[in-house]
C-alpha cells in the first residue's frame, strides 16, 4: 500500500506523519510537495498539520488553491483514502471534501495537550482497529479548532454515520458544535479531525492510540485487496 504526504509551505508535522507510516506499519510513503499534479500513484493521502501558508486569510483558505488539491479531488472521486490532520482537517473543508469549517477556539487560546476522544464511528476504513465509543488518547495542538456547521447539515452527518470522533463529554477544548473532533463526507472514503494520531503512536509519547488509525487504513485496504491483514 503506497501512502503520500502532501507538504505545503507552512506544513509542519508532515514529518510526524511520515515516521508514523513507516514506524507503525512500515509501508511505503513520499512527501508530495504542493506543486504537484498526479497522485494515482497513491492508495492513501495524508494531509498533515502545521501553518499552511502562515495560516494567513483563513487556516487553509490559500493552501486549498494549490496545484495538488486538484489532484486530490480527482483522487477523492476515485475512492482513495484521505485523511487530513489539523491543518489538513482545515484544508480539506476549507476545499469543500468535508462539511463544516474550523473556527478560533472559544478560548482564543492555542491549546497543545492531550485529549480524551469518543469514537463514534467505528465502521470506517480509518477506525476498524477501534471498539464503537472506545475511549481514546490523542493530542491536539492548534488555534482554530472550532467546529461549526450549521444545524441542517448535522441533521445529514448524523443519519450518515459522519461523526467519527467526539471531545469526552465535559473535555471539550475548543467549543466546537456538539462536541464532533473529526467528521467524515458522505462516502466516508475521506475524514479530518483536529486530534493528532500521529503524535500517538508511541507510549514514550503519551500515548499510543493513534497507531490503530494507520492499522485500520492497511487492513481495510488489504481485505479489499484480497491480501492478508496485519495484526497490530
Ligand atoms: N497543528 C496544526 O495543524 C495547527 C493548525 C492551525 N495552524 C491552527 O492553529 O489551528
Amino acid at each position: 500500500m503506497k501512502f503520500a504526504v502532501l507538504v505545503f509551505p507552512g506544513s509542519n508535522c508532515d514529518k510526524d506523519m511520515y515516521n508514523a507510516v513507516r514506524d507503525s506499519i512500515q509501508q511505503p510513503a513520499d512527501y508530495i510537495w504542493h506543486t504537484a499534479t498526479d497522485l494515482s500513484a497513491y492508495d492513501c493521502i495524508l494531509v498533515p498539520g502545521g501553518f499552511s501558508f502562515g495560516d494567513y486569510l483563513r487556516c487553509g483558505a490559500i493552501a486549498r488553491f494549490s496545484p495538488v488539491m486538484k489532484a486530490l479531488v480527482e483522487a477523492v472521486e476515485r475512492g482513495t483514502y484521505v485523511l487530513g490532520v489539523c491543518n489538513g482537517f482545515q484544508i480539506l473543508t476549507e476545499a469543500g471534501l468535508l462539511p463544516g469549517a474550523l473556527l478560533r477556539n472559544n478560548t482564543l487560546k492555542f491549546r497543545c495537550h492531550q485529549t480524551a476522544l469518543i469514537v463514534e464511528n467505528n465502521n470506517t476504513p480509518f477506525t476498524t482497529a477501534y471498539s464503537q465509543n472506545e475511549e481514546i488518547t490523542i493530542p491536539i495542538a492548534h488555534g482554530e479548532g472550532n467546529y461549526y456547521v450549521d444545524d441542517a447539515t448535522l441533521e445529514e452527518m448524523q443519519a450518515n454515520n459522519q461523526i467519527i470522533f467526539r471531545y469526552k463529554k465535559g473535555a471539550n477544548p475548543n467549543g466546537s458544535t456538539d462536541d464532533i473532533a473529526g467528521v467524515s463526507n458522505k462516502r466516508g472514503n475521506v475524514i479530518g479531525m483536529m486530534p493528532h494520531p500521529e503524535r500517538a503512536v508511541h507510549e514514550l509519547l503519551g500515548s499510543s492510540d493513534g497507531r490503530r488509525m494507520f492499522y485500520s487504513i492497511l487492513n481495510t485496504w488489504r481485505e479489499k485487496h484480497g491480501e492478508a491483514t496485519v495484526v497490530r
